[in-house]
């Protein structure tokens, strides 16, 4: 729990279309105060006082400012995607030198797509099959998304627990790489398409069946609540956590 009075957040990446709705989201909470914007190229300094910052940058930018702000001792609530697990093992031994900072790292803030990834780690281990289909707007840097990955590393997982072995396919010629990638053995596509903000598909198939789980974010509004409850929440979790499901009792 935070101090009495209004939390002080900064966002790092305000500028952007996630950063610019985080901003507004927090100016209309009572609970929250917007202490400091930062865009490319900002001194982040202080971070502006803040308790707790957001971070919704790039890739390559997000693992240098997530550190500067475990150094300063500001808990950091983390939406950029991309990131390895080279570069979340260093954060690990950064924030376990730091007494009391949370960091948490969710590849996806929206209730539903938390839910469709559960319910697709739930599934996997009763089907033979399964594939993953994301689709995003066309300005999205990174593929696969943050997203797709975690759910094939959900997936991988149960499918090993079970018992199960690689999925079945029997392909031996695809020079153009049509059947998409694989992330942890399991095959990932990904669309690109104008009109889309983002979604996800994940197919499981046995014979004579198949079991579609489906997430529709239609407007960055619906990544709002997940934000702002990890902003309220993040301190009381210290240490590196990935996954919104482990604020939410889901993990
Ligand atoms: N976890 C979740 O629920 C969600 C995660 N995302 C992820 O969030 C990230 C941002 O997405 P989105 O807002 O659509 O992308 P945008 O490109 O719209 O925003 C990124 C912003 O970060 C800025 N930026 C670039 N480099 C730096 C830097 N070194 N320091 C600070 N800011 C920097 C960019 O500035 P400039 O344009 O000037 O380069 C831009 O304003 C992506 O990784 C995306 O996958 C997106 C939606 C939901
Ligand atoms: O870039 C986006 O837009 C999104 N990125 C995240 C991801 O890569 O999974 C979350 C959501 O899919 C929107």
């Amino acid at each position: 729990m935070l101090a009495m009075g209004a939390t002080r957040v900064a966002v790092i990446g305000a500028s952007g279309r996630m950063g610019a709705t985080v901003c507004a989201a927090v100016e209309g909470a009572d609970d929250l105060e917007l202490a400091g914007r930062f865009d490319v190229g900002d001194e982040l300094g202080d971070l502006a006082g803040a308790d707790v910052v957001v971070e919704f940058s790039v890739p390559d930018a997000s693992p240098a400012n997530v550190a500067h702000c475990v150094s300063r001792g500001v808990h950091v609530v983390v939406g950029t995607t991309g990131w390895s697990d080279e570069r979340l093992a260093t954060l690990r031994e950064q924030v376990a030198r730091t007494q009391g900072v949370g960091v948490l790292i969710a590849p996806n803030f929206a209730l539903g797509a938390v839910l469709m990834m559960a319910f697709a780690a739930k599934a996997a281990g009763y089907y033979e099959s399964v594939e993953v289909i994301e689709l995003h707007h066309p300005d999205k840097v990174d593929a696969p998304s943050g997203t797709a990955a975690r759910t094939a590393s959900l997936i991988g997982e149960a499918r090993a627990s079970a018992g199960l072995g690689p999925v079945p396919d029997a392909t031996t010629h695809d020079p153009e790489g049509a059947r998409g990638a694989r992330v942890n053995g399991i095959p990932v596509h990904s669309v690109r398409l104008r009109g889309l903000v983002a979604h996800q598909e994940v197919l499981l198939g046995a014979p004579g069946e198949m079991l579609t789980i489906r997430h529709d974010s239609f407007d960055r509004v619906s990544f709002m609540p997940g934000v702002l409850a990890a902003v309220r929440a993040v301190d009381e979790h210290p240490g590196v956590t990935v996954g919104l499901e482990h604020y939410l009792g889901l993990g």
